[in-house]
């Protein structure tokens, strides 16, 4: 197998074996601790420019299949694992995961420390990184992970959103119609709330508030996404004219941090980010905690223990991570939106948060 180079920004190298396909490629490094679910974090739009390294060890043992694709392609700049299954099984399996991570030409390596790296990554935040099987120099590679972009300023929705408007159609009799902004939606958002009766029309990210409301919706859902959200201010601008119109809004994750922005906070970024499937939130409406999928770089700046006031009135910090107290979901107090910073449609990840769909379908019946 051709050898292979990780080199980080602070110039610490590890080596391992290509894995994928073979070539070079740069990101941000981060690191997701779900053990399973590998295929959806894959085709996660939201991974877009970021080196993901995961932190279960074996990787790729029940192979690819052709239901768990949470969008058309692998996003994912690069792949980071310790062991992959020289033998997938499966049921569901249609193929090997190194080789469709080579067919679709997403560079990864395999045999890395990669406990040694996250904790590297942990103590020191993430950072730029560059992987390459074709130039083992470490120096010669260190030179163009300097050069490349960082994840702070990137503006990156354009890069991911669908071309022209779609839809997904209500499952069973149809009850209500939103308007999704595609920031790097997937596919498990619509579904979930397909599932409930209501059609999604799923439009490029720079659509205007006119072409939102040309489909009568009766809510408004901003998607998650990659990108530092400080850049988003066409969705910051159009989440606001949403609230001053008083449609019912949702928002998950990049969608959250807009409509934090829209509201009037700031966003900031993390040390190292929460990824993963085991994350524990509280929903301070019910007390109860919610174990919950998480896949974001930064967030929220809001105080967690007062009603805020805003342009759109009161505005609450209505869910906390309990590893770090990060603002995890916002609630409108006089307008009827709502967001959360994780990822209630899961995929990968446990459904504890699938409530929150009820929630807004619920929002949705009471304006309607
Ligand atoms: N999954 C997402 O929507 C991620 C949002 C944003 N890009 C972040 O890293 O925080």
């Amino acid at each position: 197998m051709a050898k292979a180079i990780l080199v980080l920004e602070d110039g610490r190298t590890f080596s391992g074996s290509a894995y994928g396909a073979v070539g070079e490629t740069f990101g941000e490094a981060v690191f997701t601790t779900g053990m399973t679910g590998y295929q959806e974090t894959l085709t996660d739009p939201s991974y877009h420019r970021q080196v993901v390294v995961q932190t279960a060890p074996m990787i790729g043992n029940t192979g690819v299949n052709d239901e768990d694709d949470e969008s058309d392609k692998i996003w994912v700049a690069g792949y980071v694992v310790r062991d992959p299954a020289r033998r997938p099984s499966n049921w569901r399996s249609t193929g090997d995961l190194g080789e469709r991570l080579a067919a679709e030409g997403v560079v990864g390596i395999s045999g890395v420390d990669t406990r040694a790296l996250t904790r590297h990554l942990r103590s020191r935040g993430a950072m730029r990184v560059g992987l390459s099987s074709v130039d083992l120099d470490p120096a010669s590679v260190l030179a163009r992970v300097q050069a490349s972009p960082q994840m702070v300023g990137a503006d990156l929705s354009a890069e991911v959103t669908t071309p022209s408007r779609y839809v997904v159609e209500a499952v069973g009799e149809h009850r209500y119609t939103v308007a999704a902004l595609d920031l790097g939606i997937k596919r498990n958002v619509a579904r979930r709330l397909a599932e409930r009766g209501v059609t999604t029309h799923i439009f490029p990210s720079s659509s205007s508030i006119d072409d939102l409301l040309a489909v009568s919706p009766d809510a408004v859902f901003f998607s998650p996404g990659p990108g530092d959200p400080a850049t988003a201010d066409g969705p910051v601008a159009l989440a606001r004219e949403v609230l001053r119109q008083r449609k019912p809004l949702f928002g998950i994750c990049f969608g959250s941090q807009i409509l934090g922005r829209a509201l009037g906070f700031g966003t900031y970024k993390l040390g190292y980010g929460h990824r993963g499937i085991n994350q524990p939130v509280l929903d301070r409406t019910t007390g109860k905690v919610e174990v919950t999928s998480h896949n974001h770089g930064f967030a929220v700046d809001a105080p967690l223990n007062t009603v805020i006031d805003t342009d759109f009135g009161g505005v609450e910090v209505s869910h906390v991570c309990l590893n770090d107290n990060v603002v995890e979901g916002l609630r409108g107090l006089d307008v009827p939106a709502f967001t959360v910073q994780y990822h209630p449609e899961a995929a990968a990840g446990p459904h504890d948060a699938d409530y929150l769909f009820d929630r807004f379908v619920e929002l949705v019946e009471k304006k309607g």
